[in-house]
């Protein structure tokens, strides 16, 4: 079925349709992750968003039973250049087109994924629309010029009401911004004791469960739009060590008086290099992330900077000068990708022992 994908600046790419048989719109942004289609598909950061593969050939290990990072895929559509449809690898359940299929997501292939890249980059991230083949390009153009995104978006894939992965080590309480199950993984390796609990928990009701520790997940849309997760962050900053990430990490900045903003094209894939500032060492990193913490207005705040971006300097990594809590805008849960930074969640476990004795 033929399809083509029309951008809001009126750029028409054309290409075969896979997936559902329906139309979608979301902000088209860029990943150049080289594998890892299954997590960032399953990745509730990317609710709302028609992710762009630079990678030429996706689909080619299929989609398998372990590699979900959430249950239902909240992202809104997918744009490749080759569509694998005979995949080969012996996790292999069923084919990216069949997942879609199931899911109703839809997605384009046959794209030149270089030149929207190119047209992302100069011009930033920009709303896009995937659609029938007969649309009319000017009118889908201007209603996407038009529309709005909704600003709800962490509260449409936090968990709606708390649930717990029990384990014998400490008692962490995960707030759920539309957590990724890498960060459960990785937490459940260490033993410990989680609660999820829903996004407009307060720090009294966190409180109230008595955690070691506290881990802030990553989610989608802008950091501004949720509020009132800096109530509870400053609630609980001093009484419990607090771990963020993306998200989390960004909710940590604004909680302690910086301020967030936009950037161009946002940073996603499995190869950013990150520079940590204390140990003068630099860390290969999955990321996705579209906002980040101005480092200016870090200036007069509680905060350090302890990690930035090799390729555009921007903050990458927060320490609270006073209380137990840092965090960090990349992924260390590495899902998909590389494990350099994994070494973080054995240093919340550390701040959880530290802060107990
Ligand atoms: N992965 C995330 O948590 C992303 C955080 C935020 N939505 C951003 O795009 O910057």
């Amino acid at each position: 079925m033929k399809k083509k994908l029309i951008l809001e600046s009126g750029e028409v790419f054309h290409g075969e349709g896979f997936g559902a048989e329906l139309e979608t719109a979301g902000e088209v942004v860029f990943n150049t992750g080289m594998t890892g289609y299954q997590e960032l598909i399953s990745d509730p950061s990317y609710c709302g968003q028609i992710v762009c593969m630079t990678y030429p050939l996706i689909g080619n290990y299929g989609i398998n039973r372990d590699d979900y990072e959430s249950i239902e895929p909240a992202i809104k559509g997918l744009i490749v250049k080759e569509l694998c449809d005979l995949p080969s690898n012996f996790r292999t359940q069923i084919t990216l087109d069949e997942l879609f299929k199931k899911k109703n997501l839809s997605g384009i292939s046959g794209i030149d994924t270089r030149r929207l890249t190119r047209i992302l980059r100069n011009s930033g991230v920009v709303k896009g629309k995937i659609v029938n083949a007969d649309a009319d390009e000017a009118a889908v153009a201007s209603e996407l010029k038009s529309t709005n995104f909704p600003t709800n978006q962490v509260e449409e894939v936090s968990t709606k009401t708390p649930y717990a992965n029990p384990n014998r080590g400490f008692k962490v309480v995960l707030v759920d911004f539309g957590a990724k199950l890498g960060i459960i993984r990785e937490l459940s390796q260490r033993n410990c004791d989680i609660i999820v609990v829903s996004q407009d928990t307060t720090a009294e009701e966190i409180l109230l469960m008595n955690p070691d520790g506290i881990m802030l997940s990553n989610g989608p849309g802008d950091p501004e739009d949720v509020p009132h997760a800096l109530d509870m962050i400053r609630g609980l900053l001093g009484k419990v060590p607090i771990f963020g990430i993306c998200l989390g990490h960004q909710l940590i900045g604004l909680a302690c008086g910086a301020k967030t903003f936009k950037l161009k094209f946002g940073h996603r894939g499995g190869n950013h290099p990150v520079l940590d500032l204390e140990k003068n060492t630099v860390a290969i990193t999955s990321q996705n992330h579209g906002y980040a913490v101005d480092q200016e207005s870090l200036k007069g705040t509680d905060l350090i900077e302890t990690h930035i971006a090799l390729n555009d300097r921007t903050n990458e990594g927060l320490k609270h000068k006073i209380h137990p809590c840092f965090s960090v805008q990349y992924h260390p849960e590495a899902s998909p990708g590389p494990e350099d930074a994994n070494y973080l969640f054995d240093e919340f476990i550390q701040m959880m022992e530290d802060f107990k004795k």
